[in-house]
């Protein structure tokens, strides 16, 4: 769905990205993730047709941004970071007014407000003007807008910033109905537990740099980020895991191990079975969360360098 190629992007004074080269797949989930300042914004906005990148080349469903902007707008939504409603008016007016700047045909709009209310439970408030709205209801809004044309590519910057649990695990449903329908979404966040709720693919940026980008899905990976909890130390811990033949270690301590597996679900029991067996008192086992993989990966690439 997205290509990138050899992107790099200078703000006056600094270099914002640098050199990225990028594949993302048609109906994934992407989880966007870095430090602040590491670039997600830029590449959100390059991605856009919002900026114009020193080189590089970005193509999006076949077309490239910079050649076809309009033609790239009418298959991709894009709700910035900082994003504002006209205050006076309507949910519905606010929908149909972004219907209308997509260039949807006058006949469609109703029809289209009206679907995209019902895919955010906005029906009910339809007649609500924006300014009375709570902030997660502004956000439902805004991703209404953003998504009213029915495009295949939904970039999302920051989009439950300030939401309250509730209405992030909304979003979260939200989002994984929209995949089910066949939405390609980049959705940047700091709040990782959000993220591993609905996304298929991890992509760490860093000085503008990609640091890693794989898939989250364990099923389709050959070996997957596991971690172990003991609750009395074991100063054995880190050989009688050594021992086996399907475990890589990646840290361990007396309490506590991350290692990558490499085995079927009966194999991952069967090892956790011979873990108890040699006399671990195990409080905690299995896979690893996106935080705890996202600061894996942070600290591995460090040390590389
Ligand atoms: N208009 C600008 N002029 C100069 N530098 C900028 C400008 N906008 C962003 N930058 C710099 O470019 C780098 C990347 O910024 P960007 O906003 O893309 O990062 P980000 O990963 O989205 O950060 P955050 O998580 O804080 O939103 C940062 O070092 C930032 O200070």
């Amino acid at each position: 769905m997205i290509q990138i190629s050899g992107l790099t992007f200078d703000y006056p004074g600094h270099r914002a990205l640098n050199q990225l080269n990028l594949s993302v797949a048609r109906g994934s989930v992407t989880a966007l993730v870095g430090a602040n300042g590491a670039g997600k914004t830029t590449l959100m906005r390059c991605i856009a047709g919002l900026e114009t990148p020193l080189c590089g080349s970005i193509t999006v469903a076949g077309l490239n941004v910079q050649d076809k902007p309009r033609a790239v707008h009418r298959q991709m939504g894009y709700l910035s970071d900082f994003f504002g409603l006209y205050q006076d008016l309507t949910v519905a007016q606010c929908l149909e007014y972004a219907a209308a700047s997509q260039g949807l045909a006058k006949e469609a709009i109703e029809a289209a407000i009206h679907d995209t209310a019902r895919r955010l439970s906005l029906q009910d408030r339809l007649e609500q003007k924006a300014s009375s709205l709570s902030r997660g209801l502004r956000q439902r809004v805004a991703i209404g807008q953003a998504m009213i044309h029915a495009p295949q590519l939904l970039l999302l910057d920051e989009p439950a910033s300030g939401l309250d649990p509730e209405a992030r695990n909304e979003l979260a449903i939200l989002f994984k109905q929209l995949q089910a329908s066949g939405m390609t979404l980049l959705v940047s966040s700091h709040i990782l537990a959000e993220l591993e709720a609905y996304s298929s693919h991890m992509l760490v940026l860093k000085d503008g740099k990609i640091l890693e980008h794989r898939a989250l899905d364990s099923r389709s990976a050959n070996s997957r980020a596991l971690q172990l909890r003991l609750a009395c130390p074991n100063p054995h811990l880190a050989e009688i895991l050594a021992a086996h033949s399907t475990v890589v270690l990646s840290k361990t301590q007396d309490h506590h191990a991350e290692f990558d597996f490499s085995g079927t679900s009966n194999e991952q029991a069967q090892l956790l079975a011979e873990l108890i067996q040699a006399g671990l008192a195990i409080s905690s086992f299995g896979e690893q969360n996106l935080q705890q993989a996202y600061l894996r990966t942070i600290k591995e690439k460090q040390n590389e360098s």
